[in-house]
């Protein structure tokens, strides 16, 4: 299925992430120190779908995790639907975090022990206490919607690596974030399974026009996201169409 129907128009589009120069640098002022971004700059707009590739190493995970406020950036600026970042409270990082974004994990981290639409209403939850009946029927309705209709009461354990990753999609969800980050969530699926899920992917990214950024080391997959942005050593090589992606950068272990 061909994203290109996004609906995004010069009076609708809206700037979801926005970086500018930001560098991250891990144990900085130390002799241990790792310059790992380098100048990264880049803006994704309302439901954009985008591939984020690179050999291992180049600093994928760590460009992610600054996107999602999970780790700090070191220099720059880096805002979230309009929200500067720079200078919030853990707190308000939290806060933001948690109303503008959803997580997609190669591991899903659910908890193994709850039922499964409790797996997904575990943001709200975290946010707002004991789920309404709104709030309910809305993972319901995400559940139907990655095909798990049936599963809402079956502790998550039993269910299979592809359900597992269902679940971990329709969580990311239930808060109707802006934004989907994912890393590697198709990492341990098979072949089949990793195109089932990201077809969810493409689905959501249309149908719910959230902008979803997606690490990947599968060029079959990475093709399909309209745009890619490759790293290389912590530096943007390319940001454009996937379809004009140079050969040399097809590569993507
Ligand atoms: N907490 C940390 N402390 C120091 N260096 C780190 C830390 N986390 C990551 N790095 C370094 O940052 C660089 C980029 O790592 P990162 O995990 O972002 O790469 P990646 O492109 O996601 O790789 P892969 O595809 O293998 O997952 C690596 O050199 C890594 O060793």
């Amino acid at each position: 299925m061909s994203n290109s129907s996004v609906l995004i128009t010069p009076d609708n589009q809206q700037t979801v992430l926005q970086l500018d120069k930001i560098n991250k640098v891990f144990n900085e002022g130390t002799p241990l120190a790792n310059h790992v971004l380098h100048d990264v700059s880049l803006q994704v707009s309302r439901g954009e779908l985008v591939a984020l590739v690179g050999t291992s190493g180049s600093g994928k995970s760590t460009l992610l995790n600054v996107m999602g406020l999970l780790d700090l950036y070191s220099s720059g600026e880096l805002r979230i639907q309009g929200h500067l970042t720079q200078g919030l409270s853990e707190q308000q990082r939290t806060q933001l975090r948690s109303e503008s974004i959803g997580f997609v994990f190669q591991f899903h981290h659910l908890i193994n022990a709850f039922s499964t639409i409790d797996n997904v209403l575990m943001p709200l939850m975290l946010r707002y206490g004991k789920p309404n009946q709104e709030q309910t029927e809305y993972a319901q309705y995400l559940l139907n919607e990655v095909g798990l209709a049936n599963y809402a009461h079956i502790a998550t354990n039993r269910l299979s690596g592809g359900q597992q990753q269902r679940v971990a999609i329709a969580r990311a969800l239930v808060s109707r974030p802006a934004l989907i980050l994912a890393d590697e969530p198709t990492g341990n699926l098979d072949t089949q399974t990793a195109d089932e899920v990201f077809d969810l992917f493409e689905r959501f990214n249309v149908e719910h026009q959230c902008a979803i950024v997606i690490v990947t080391h599968d060029p079959r997959l990475s093709a399909r996201c309209p745009r890619t942005i490759r790293l290389t050593d912590g530096r943007i090589v390319y940001d454009g169409a996937s379809a004009n992606l140079p050969n040399a950068f097809t590569k993507t272990v």
